[in-house]
């Protein structure tokens, strides 16, 4: 039986994926070979040794100590794509919260509760000129990040009769094709910042996305711009961002990701991180995710991981070797000349790298023995060795 460690709870469409003749699935496994997270914490988890995977049911990755994993030979997934409607959704609210006085609006009415009914109207009339607000149509909405969030924004935006600017200078081909042409690329954050009415952040939570909204970028700002950000706390500089508010550099802040100074102002709103919070989404996210696993568990195939290139090959026999291996010369060569040694045919392979990390899959015709996998395991620079 294999074993598989959920943090969080994980959607009930994805944990159906594990056959029950085959998986244990539970949260307090002390051995598991896969983990299944969405945003609980594990930077500080100590990993059991056999675990080979961890899952994350979404796209941010940053709970997930994806260097240490690396080094320890454990494949990290992701879910790309599998929530963004329906933070583009949430985007599309934080929009309209932005623009138009609901949110004091809605407070407002709430507090009417011992109104004597025959005012209502006459209070409710004489007291809207407070929350007038301002339409999107026709307005300017930036876009940091044009990965399956902030492409699927632009096109709600594009929809919705405003202009879109996009800035991304690290956009995949895939997601390129994606992109309405409507789209105005910038050339720079700073152009981007200078012309928007609203700015909205899709980007990951990495060393260089920290601290991207700050003092100095405010400043590019155009004056009374409204800002959203659904990506993660980090990449906004939270005393900044207030700063901007006070002075009037910003109009709004909406936030998946509320740090305890934003609490209780009018001009922020702030939402528990909601962003991938829909039933469709945590299904999507926990199918994909669970399907990555096994496949990788049961037959070493790798696809949407963000530490290990995407192998996968159709099994042609019933013995398997999938191995990794820092990407240097010569290691698929002595692991080959191994199996040769031992008269063992190779009848499909693959080999993949990215960055300094190489991944095999080796069909081969008969069972390799204990002593040949435990010769490739200790080969020189493979630190990952499973027999499938
Ligand atoms: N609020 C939520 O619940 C929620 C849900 C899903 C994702 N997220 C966050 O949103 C992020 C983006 O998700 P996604 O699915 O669109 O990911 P994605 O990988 O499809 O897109 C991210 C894009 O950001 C771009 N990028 C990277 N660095 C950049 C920079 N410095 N400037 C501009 N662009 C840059 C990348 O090239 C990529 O195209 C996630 O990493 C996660 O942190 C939040
Ligand atoms: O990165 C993500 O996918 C989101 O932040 C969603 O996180 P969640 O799965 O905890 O809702």
């Amino acid at each position: 039986m294999y074993q598989i460690r959920t943090y969080n709870s994980i959607a009930i469409e994805g944990l159906e994926q594990f056959s029950r003749d085959k998986y244990e699935v539970a949260s307090e496994l002390p051995q598991p070979d896969g983990i299944l997270v969405r945003s609980a914490n594990l930077l500080d988890l100590v990993f059991p040794q056999q675990l080979t995977a961890v899952a994350r049911a979404g796209a941010g990755v940053n709970n997930v100590p994806v260097e240490r994993c690396t080094q320890q030979g454990i494949v990290v997934f992701n879910t790309p794509g599998a929530n963004a409607n329906a933070v583009k959704e949430l985007v599309m609210a934080g929009l309209l919260l932005a623009s138009r006085g609901i949110y004091t609006g809605l407070q407002f009415t709430a507090g009417l509760t011992e109104i004597d009914p025959k005012s209502l109207s006459t209070v409710l009339e004489r007291e809207k000129k407070n929350f007038k607000g301002q339409e999107l149509m026709g307005k300017t909405l930036g876009v940091v990040g044009l990965g399956a969030i902030g492409s699927n924004v632009a096109n709600m935006a594009l929809n919705m009769g405003m202009k879109v600017i996009g800035f991304d200078p690290a956009l995949s081909v895939e997601a390129a094709w994606r992109l309405p042409s409507q789209v105005q690329k910038a050339e720079n954050l700073q152009q981007l910042l200078g012309r928007s009415d609203y700015i909205t952040l899709h980007v990951p939570a990495i060393p260089a996305t920290k601290n991207l909204v700050n003092q100095d970028t405010l400043a590019s700002f155009k004056t009374g711009a409204r800002l959203l950000n659904f990506s993660r706390e980090a990449i906004v500089n939270t005393d900044d961002v207030l700063t901007a508010l006070d002075q009037g550099k910003l109009t709004s802040y909406v936030t998946d990701f509320p740090a305890p100074s934003l609490m209780g102002r009018q001009d922020v709103i702030a939402m528990p991180h909601l962003g991938a919070s829909t039933r469709e989404a945590e299904s999507n996210c926990a199918i994909m995710a669970a399907q990555q696993l096994v496949d990788f568990i049961e037959h070493g195939n790798i696809r949407n991981s963000v530490n290990f290139p995407a192998c996968e090959l159709e099994r042609t026999t019933g013995y398997r070797i999938c191995f990794a291996n820092q990407n240097v010369p010569k290691v698929l060569s002595h692991v080959l000349n191994l199996l040769a040694d031992q008269n063992i045919n190779v009848v499909e392979m693959l080999n993949k790298s990215k960055d300094d990390i190489a991944y095999n899959i080796l069909d081969v015709e008969s069972a390799p023995s204990p002593v040949l996998l435990d010769a490739i395991a200790h080969t020189e620079h493979v630190f990952h060795m499973r027999s499938l």
